[in-house]
């Protein structure tokens, strides 16, 4: 891989293997893009309170361009300065190297014990814990963009989307048995890694850090640090990056890393993306194969990819490089079936939208009944943004958008299971920890953390926040008309 160059950070999709980002410890080098436009490391630190009562402060930034963000249902425009986008979408993804840093040898020497940090999302384990999963997912300023001027609302606002939205969410967890199985697949693609790992001569631990449910980032953090792990490798079990996945688990780890003596100095490699490894590709293409000589007539089907939506704001707004990785993606895929003879017809759709705000389109309900109405008979649905089962392919493909496309005219329906411990796939993922270890560096101390970190350490200010934002939802759950247009338009 080459390191250092900045157009790996310009056209992060572009990218032939893996994209790797390291930290240097110079805040001001965390983005390559600081040769042309000097003040692109700008951050600040907010406040962000877990349900539990586990406190971790999350990078924010402002961004220039007018975007728009929902607010318990009413729409505000958010200024939006360009530099931050550049910093919170395409610092992270490439492989960069500061010049005035020492990259550490692969080779393992004696004393080195090497860490695998696996990002997930998280899943409620039982249906008790779904209104404090959902209310730890709507705290997250990655999640709910709110302008800097109502970022107070955060919290307020978190608690009363979680408890509006809970009721739907339960019973979606209740038809796949009472629970996400997201801990239990994920740990078993982190005990298959090490396994992996240990079969190519590089002995790791591997952790799973969750973003919004156990096991969490923390958790993992001082798990890593207990072990004194000495290289750290961080996969994001996502294959695209989005600001609202990897980005979000990335900021939340540097928060925890820079207030620690010993993580802080740890040298780091993150794998920001790596939908184009061959590896993941052709086990795809594998599934996909497979999967077509269930239906009578094979070449006849068509190949239906629903990845899971994000805001459109995100994409144009905020440079979230999501849709463009997604399109890549697929495309690659198709390819290695076409490589195969496998020249069916296919179409990609965007799944799981929330709240008002457009989604990236086109949307997957909607393409179904289309598709129906057109006279497509038998379909193939390949859930590509996520590799483990959970509740959008177990629930909403299987059960919500298959009888949605049944009653539309569609005959033969199939779906492609996730990839979770496919041996190919486990495999690539190890070689894609192996190539990224030399490029581990000490973790960026962003130390820059503008004016809203002293606001929020302020406690007095802080009560103040918590109590007008509290006010607020306040008002908002007592009054029926508002929930009920909230609830209608909303969730
Ligand atoms: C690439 C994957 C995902 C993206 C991008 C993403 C963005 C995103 N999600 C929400 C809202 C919800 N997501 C929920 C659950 C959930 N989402 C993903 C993946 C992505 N989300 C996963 C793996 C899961 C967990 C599934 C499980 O099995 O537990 C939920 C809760 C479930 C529900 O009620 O539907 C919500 C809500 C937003 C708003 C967003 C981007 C801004
Ligand atoms: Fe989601």
């Amino acid at each position: 891989m080459e390191a250092g160059t900045i157009s790996r950070f310009v056209q992060p999709t572009k990218a032939t293997s893996s994209s790797v980002a390291n930290f240097s410890s110079n805040s001001s080098m965390c983005c390559p893009r600081t040769r042309l436009m000097p003040t692109c490391h700008s951050a600040h630190v907010v406040r962000e309170t877990y349900y539990d009562e586990r406190e971790i402060a999350v990078l924010s930034s402002e961004p220039i361009i007018k975007k728009i963000c929902v607010l318990g249902g009413l729409f505000l425009h958010r200024p939006v300065h360009k530099r931050d986008i550049v910093s919170r979408a395409f610092c992270p993804v490439g492989l960069y190297t500061h010049p005035g840093s020492t990259i550490e040898s692969s080779s393992q020497t004696a004393e080195e014990k090497i860490g695998v940090l696996l990002f997930n999302l998280g899943g409620p384990d039982t249906l008790h814990d779904v209104q404090p999963f959902l209310f730890n997912l709507f705290a997250d300023p990655d999640i709910i963009r709110l302008p800097r001027l109502f970022r107070f609302l955060q919290r307020p606002l978190a608690q009363l989307i979680s408890v509006l939205r809970a009721p739907k969410s339960k019973e979606g967890y209740a038809a796949i048995g009472g629970g996400s199985p997201l801990r239990k697949i994920t740990d078993e693609q982190a005990s298959a890694l090490k396994m992996a790992l240990e079969t190519k001569e590089v002995p790791a631990n591997v952790y799973v850090a969750m973003r919004y449910w156990h096991p969490f980032t923390e958790e993992a953090a001082h798990q890593i640090k207990r072990d004194g792990i000495t290289k750290l490798v961080v996969l994001p079990l996502y294959p695209q990056y989005s600001i609202s996945t990897t980005g979000s688990s990335v900021r939340a780890l540097q928060n925890i890393f820079k207030d620690d003596s010993y993580l802080s100095r740890l040298p780091v490699a993150i794998i920001e993306s790596w939908y184009q490894r061959q590896g993941y590709i052709k086990s795809m293409a594998n599934l996909i194969e497979e999967e077509l000589h269930n239906f009578t007539k094979p070449e006849e089907v068509m190949v239906f990819f629903s990845a899971h939506g994000v805001p459109v704001s995100y994409v144009e707004d905020a440079g979230d490089p999501y849709r463009d990785q997604m399109e890549e993606c697929i495309f690659l895929i198709m390819k290695e079936l076409k490589a195969r003879g496998i020249n069916n017809d296919y179409t990609l759709a965007y799944q799981s939208r929330v709240g008002p705000v457009q989604w990236l389109k086109p949307y997957t309900d909607e393409v179904l009944v289309e598709l129906g109405q057109k006279g497509v008979k038998s379909l193939l649905a390949v859930p590509v943004s996520f590799v483990s089962e959970h509740i959008e392919t177990l629930e909403e493909i299987d059960m919500e958008y298959k009888e949605l496309a049944l009653e539309s005219g569609i005959e033969d329906w199939g779906r492609v299971p996730a990839l979770n411990c496919t041996s190919s796939f486990i495999s690539d993922l190890a070689d894609a920890v192996i190539e990224a270890l030399p490029s581990t560096m000490a973790m960026s101390t962003l130390t820059s953390t503008g004016t809203e970190e002293g606001v929020d350490n302020d406690p007095m200010q802080y009560f103040i926040k918590m109590l007008f934002g509290s006010l607020l939802a306040f008002v908002f759950l007592v009054s029926p008309k508002i929930v009920s247009a909230f609830k209608k338009n909303i969730l």
